[in-house]
């Protein structure tokens, strides 16, 4: 039997109108950046993934697809290697920083992921099966998502207002959740938090608790609190929101905060990586990780992670970041292959303005996504949307995600929000 091999790689930067949604480090930029990636073996297959596009993680990304020619798509333990030697190579193996709230020591996860991810569905497309079947099969055919609910300017300094309006008030944010469940049908809703002082946070999910009083609901100021602070949200959101995620920063503070309140704690930001498992569990820092394969080495680490939360009883949830549809894609049939991922899924997905992907593979309805049925991720690549989106890149002037910088841009005072209340 003849084996394929990896003849080529084409990674494709992209750009897409992004709304002005603010957090805690500050501003989404105008324009939002994903890479394609693309895996062309010599039998003539082609797998897909989607991954970050700052300039550091493209230069990564180009070092290992010059190195990767004629290696054997199954072998993903030999690929890692790989990654890890042509890293070591390039960058003496330092870190990755993703917008100023996502810092990992090695960047050797995130550059792996895109490139399992396409061997993966290249394994799906040889063998004629969809992606959840090589991760052990389907535990759930739809997957839930959550509304991904965001302060926001009515729009960009000196643009139109985009079509979602401002949201910084209460009353505003309720009507953005209203579009995003009439429009979306999401059973619950996340508020990303850190901008507003704690006490306006808290009146924003009291009225969405008033508003939709069965809706599951997620607080997340990315570590804008203190522990003490924390602790006085935790009470008053008791029995309120489902969890309360990375109100204050690091495994230390969040082990102060879990010590005080019976309210799960979750996190994106204290455990990213494998090595802040063991500190996180000692000390009962967070009940709840949110995994998210771009960061933690592709979709068999996603489940490595999911398998060792279960044996330490901990949650499993999901994170985003912006993104388009072949993430989407591998988020869903992830989430379909996981039994412990119980919580709804997050997702940046309703703020998109455009996509790459061919559309019919992908739809919402009642705030799940059907996995995917054809073979691989299952979904197809427009190739006149890829030309666009990449051609915005070319022109739109961004080159990493910079929140913190575009807000300075904006109020020279600014300085992130990060343990400020
Ligand atoms: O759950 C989270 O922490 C996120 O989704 C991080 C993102 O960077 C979010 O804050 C955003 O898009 O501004
Ligand atoms: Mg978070």
């Amino acid at each position: 039997m003849t084996r394929s091999r990896i003849s080529r790689v084409e990674v494709t930067p992209v750009a897409f109108r992004d709304p002005p949604l603010l957090n805690v480090v500050g501003v989404h930029q105008p324009w939002a950046l994903r890479a394609i990636v693309e895996i062309h073996t010599d039998s003539g297959l082609t797998g897909l993934a989607e991954t970050y596009a700052d300039e550091t993680h493209l230069a990564r990304l180009a070092a290992v697809a010059a190195a990767v020619g004629g290696h054997d798509p199954y072998d993903l333990h030999g690929l890692r290697r790989l990654v890890t030697d042509v890293l070591g190579r390039e960058t003496g193996g330092a870190g990755a920083s993703f917008g100023g709230m996502l810092d990992v020591t090695s960047a050797v996860d995130t550059v792996f992921s895109p490139f399992e991810v396409a061997c993966l569905d290249l394994q799906g497309r040889e063998s004629g099966r969809p992606v959840v079947d090589l991760l052990g099969g389907m535990v759930r055919d739809r997957v839930p998502f959550s509304g991904y609910l965001f302060y926001k300017w009515a729009g960009h300094p000196g643009e139109e207002f985009d079509e979602w309006g401002e949201a910084l008030t209460p009353d505003q944010v309720v009507a953005q959740a209203r579009r995003m469940v009439d429009g979306w049908g999401f059973g619950s809703l996340k508020l990303k938090g850190g901008v507003l002082p704690p006490e306006d946070e808290c009146a924003a999910i009291e009225a969405l608790r008033a508003e939709f009083p069965d809706l599951p609901l997620r607080l997340d100021p990315n570590g804008a609190w203190s522990p003490e602070t924390s602790l006085k949200v935790a009470e008053r959101l008791a029995g309120v929101v489902e969890y309360l995620e990375d109100p204050t920063p690091g495994i230390e503070g969040m082990a102060r905060v879990s010590a005080g309140t019976e309210l799960t704690l979750a996190t994106n930001m204290c455990v990213i990586a494998f090595e802040h498992l063991p500190p996180a569990v000692a000390a009962n820092a967070v009940q709840v990780v949110l995994s998210d394969h771009h960061l933690w080495g592709g979709l068999r680490r996603t489940a490595l992670l999911a398998g060792i939360t279960e044996t330490f009883g901990m949650g499993l949830s999901m994170h985003s970041n912006s993104h388009l549809g072949v993430s989407l894609a591998a988020m869903v049939h992830l989430a379909a292959a996981t039994p412990n991922l119980t919580y709804a899924c997050d997702t940046h997905y309703p703020w998109k303005t455009q996509d790459l992907v061919r559309p019919g593979s992908l739809d919402f309805v009642d705030g799940s996504v059907a996995v995917p049925t054809g073979v691989g991720l299952g979904v197809e690549l427009d190739r006149d949307a890829l030309a666009l989106m990449h051609e915005q890149y070319l022109t739109c002037g961004v080159r990493r995600r910079e929140d913190t910088v575009y807000m300075q841009s904006i109020d020279r005072s600014f300085t992130p929000n990060t343990g400020r209340w």
